[in-house]
């Protein structure tokens, strides 16, 4: 296993063995780090014999937590979560993150919002002061299909450098989990007070269905460094 993997692993590790406990309803999140999370809580749930029910963010999620052998739940059986446990894009020193680097950041966002916990958990290169610092690819926001276009030019309106977001194998567009497309909006690097506004000027453009700035959402967030140890913010 590679520094960066590793490093994963002992964030996500660290994370739920202080966070978990028994006859908690917990959001699963999505991505690379998230595989870890399910692991330990995996392990936990067999040897302390807990009752968790999991709640999936994604279909990557919801095959994890199956194949995990863990109890899956939804979001609308279960609307009060006791913790979510996600991975991030970026996380700055406010704890604001960037999110939907994998294009899952509208059922993420929904999870999170609904948990009294959000905890992050991530590798070393996703630590930065200030949002875009390392993340180059833009904020991921999720828009209707058929509305990607006009969205497009209003995101340029408020200076940002949309792209609409492009299958590696696949021709054309990524679609996501929810039928979807997704645009990359560079706005450079962004200060936690420009935040806010920035969200709320893309949420008012008919046709954006989610962003993926997660602002003030995040409770802890846990890095694995490559030093071995673990920064916990
Ligand atoms: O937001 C996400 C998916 O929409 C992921 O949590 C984010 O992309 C981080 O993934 P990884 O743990 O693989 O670095």
């Amino acid at each position: 296993m590679d520094k960066t993997e590793q490093a994963k692993k002992r964030a996500a590790f660290q994370a739920v063995d202080e966070v978990l406990s028994d006859r908690q309803v917990v959001g699963i999140g999505s991505g690379s780090t998230v595989v870890y999370a399910v692991e330990r809580i995996a392990e936990r749930v067999r040897s302390e014999d807990l009752k968790i029910t999991c709640v999936p963010t994604s279909f990557q999620a919801r095959e994890l937590i199956i194949n995990a052998g863990l109890q899956l739940s939804d979001i609308s059986q279960h609307s009060n979560l006791d913790v979510a446990f996600d991975g991030a894009d970026e996380v700055d020193s406010k704890l604001n993150a960037i999110k939907g680097g994998g294009g899952c950041h509208l059922q993420e966002k929904i999870v999170a919002h609904n948990a009294k916990l959000f905890i992050i958990v991530a590798d070393f290169r996703k630590k930065s002061k200030f949002l875009c610092e390392q993340w180059k690819r833009g904020i991921p926001v999720e828009v209707l299909p058929l509305a990607y276009v006009p969205v497009m030019k209003h995101l340029k309106k408020l200076n940002g450098k949309p792209t609409l977001r492009k299958g590696v194998r696949k021709a054309g567009p990524v679609v996501t989990d929810n039928g979807n497309f997704v645009v990359d909006v560079d706005f450079g690097i962004l200060e936690p007070d420009k935040l806010q506004t920035i969200d709320i000027a893309m949420h008012m453009i008919p046709g954006v269905i989610e962003t993926g700035l997660f602002v003030g959402m995040a409770d802890r967030a846990y890095f694995g460094m490559e030093d071995g140890s673990v920064v916990v913010i």
